[in-house]
């Protein structure tokens, strides 16, 4: 099975608020994107296409391995991933869709992603239970309901797809549609979706706390 890596790296990283796209932010001396990639390649992927922000083609060109092709994004991560799914072309039987977002995931996570497609899922999520109480609230904050965290899962990155069904999916999604994740793209055509383990530090990097975390995780011992 041949598998076609797409990274997502075209956000702003508004919650993050650095000084450049998130994706370029350093962690380790190495921008986030790079990460991303290397987890990928070492995970089994075959070939790796990085969505960027349009007008910052040149600067992840300038960190990235040449071998990687590089994408315009769109406004949202939907719009970003349905163009790297174009750019990736037809040759691969698998995609998997990765944050740039989530540098410190370890490459047994795409390989477990990879090895359930192979063994046949059409569409395949890395999790983790929920760890906490957790409760529903009212508009002023109050608790209404506790949610039984039991069938409750934290969905990661890379999400994996037999290609033909990512492609019926996202063509069959309207063109200004925004879900959080490219399971819900299948989800909405109807196609089941497998859960493998996910890895806590698959975590992903959102808010400076998050940085400060993934800079003590990446520190050599
Ligand atoms: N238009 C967009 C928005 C997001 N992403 C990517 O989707 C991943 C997950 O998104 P998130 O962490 O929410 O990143 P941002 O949208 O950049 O963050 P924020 O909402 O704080 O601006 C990131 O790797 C981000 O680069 C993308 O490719 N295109
Ligand atoms: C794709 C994702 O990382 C899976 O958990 C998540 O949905 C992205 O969400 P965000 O709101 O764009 O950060």
């Amino acid at each position: 099975m041949s598998a076609v890596g797409i990274v997502a790296a075209a956000g702003s990283g508004s919650r993050l608020g650095a000084d450049r796209p998130k994706a370029l932010v350093g962690l380790a001396g190495r921008p986030l994107v790079a990460w991303a990639v290397d987890t990928l390649l070492a995970g089994g992927v075959d070939e790796v296409v990085v969505v960027t922000p349009a007008a910052e083609r040149d600067a992840f060109a300038a960190v990235l391995p040449g071998s990687v092709q590089l994408v315009d994004g769109g406004a949202t991560r939907t719009a970003s991933v349905r163009a790297g799914l174009l750019a990736a072309g037809a040759a691969a039987d698998a995609v998997l869709v990765h944050d740039a977002a989530r540098p410190l995931t370890p490459p047994e996570v795409v390989a477990r992603v990879l090895a359930a497609l192979a063994a046949g899922a059409p569409a395949v999520v890395p999790v983790l239970p929920v760890v906490d109480t957790t409760v529903a609230v009212d508009a002023a904050g109050t608790v209404t309901d506790a949610v039984p965290r039991g069938p409750l899962r934290r969905v990661q990155t890379p999400q994996g797809f037999d290609r033909t069904v990512l492609v019926a999916a996202y063509a069959a999604l309207d063109d200004a549609a925004e879900l959080t994740d490219d399971a819900a793209v299948v989800r909405a055509d109807g196609v089941p979706v497998t859960t493998v383990a996910g890895d806590e530090r698959a975590a992903k990097v959102t808010v400076p706390h998050d940085l400060r975390i993934a800079e003590l995780l990446a520190a050599p011992r």
